[in-house]
């Protein structure tokens, strides 16, 4: 595969590389999100695997290309296991990657996902409220839902992919993805995926496994899975969230390289 760039054909590229390694990627993920991810992955060309015991997440890890980690619904057992697997990864020289859900809502939640950015994530994905509280801003989140654009928190963004050496991704409207300097903005999606529960959760793990199979470039590779995904959710005259869910995953099996590059909507800022 070439060097990636921020086109449709590039992302078309990396998919079928995605599709063609069919990557293992452990999940340790929120029960609400268990099983729309592992279906993403699976339509996507991935193979999820939900593994989050912390007596064999780090065996898991060994076998595994990468590694996703989800602090959705919490307990103080579970966050052993996130530790002790991303420590797994990172010593194996795998990528992992952390979606915040709710940072900001409770201590808890946002001293424990503080934890596991010191950990240094290789890709962190959260909406603008979760990225501004992982950055430390006094700030709202409303649950797992932002009350934020992903505009407001791009100076956030920048300061902590510079600050943790990796990439920071606020999804919305408007995807921005940045590695501190430079910023990819992925405009594909629909409002309606606000609707669908674990529709975040779910393009984290696409990125995952998109930057396991482009590990040198993961600003590129997290651009290129939420354009695939976004493309994926632009159906016509869909009814309402739960037909969009079915839609989107016929979609993510089936979309040809015709459909992704002509909709695609991907540039620097
Ligand atoms: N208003 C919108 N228009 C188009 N796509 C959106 C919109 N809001 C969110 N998305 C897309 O929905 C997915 C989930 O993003 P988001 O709702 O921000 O995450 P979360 O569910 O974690 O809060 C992303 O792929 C994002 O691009
Ligand atoms: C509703 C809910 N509650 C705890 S985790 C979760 C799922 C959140 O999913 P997403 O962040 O993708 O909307
Ligand atoms: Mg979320």
């Amino acid at each position: 595969m070439d060097a990636l760039q921020l086109t449709g054909e590039s992302a078309w590229a990396l998919w079928q590389k995605v599709r063609s390694e069919a990557p293992l990627i452990q999940c340790i993920t929120n029960f609400v999100s268990m099983d729309f991810m592992a279906n993403t992955l699976l339509a996507a060309g991935a193979s999820p695997a939900m593994a989050h015991c912390r007596d064999e997440v780090q065996d898991f890890q060994k076998i595994a290309s990468a590694l996703l980690v989800n602090v959705g619904t919490l307990s103080p057992e579970w966050t052993d296991g996130m530790r002790l697997a991303a420590e797994a990864a990172i010593a194996l020289g795998k990528p992992w990657v952390l979606d915040p859900v709710g940072a900001g809502a409770t201590p808890f939640r946002t001293q424990t996902i503080v934890s596991l950015v010191n950990l240094r994530p290789t890709v962190i994905r959260g909406n603008a409220s979760e990225i501004m509280a992982v950055a430390g801003a006094a700030g709202k989140t409303k649950g797992v839902d932002s009350t934020a654009e992903p505009s407001h928190a791009l100076e956030y963004a920048k300061q902590l992919a510079k600050d943790l050496g990796c990439i920071v991704a606020i999804s919305g409207a408007t995807d921005l993805v940045t590695d501190g300097e430079r910023v990819a903005k992925v405009s594909n999606g629909v409002p309606l995926l606000t609707k669908i529960t674990a529709a975040g959760c779910s393009v984290t793990a696409l990125i995952t496994a998109f930057v396991c199979c482009a590990p040198s470039d993961p600003l590129l590779a997290t651009a290129h899975a939420l354009a695939v995904f976004g493309v994926a959710a632009e159906v016509e005259n869909v009814r309402g969230p739960a037909s969009l869910r079915v839609e989107l995953l016929d979609n993510l099996y089936s979309m040809d390289k015709a459909t992704l590059t002509s909709n695609v909507n991907l540039q620097w800022d």
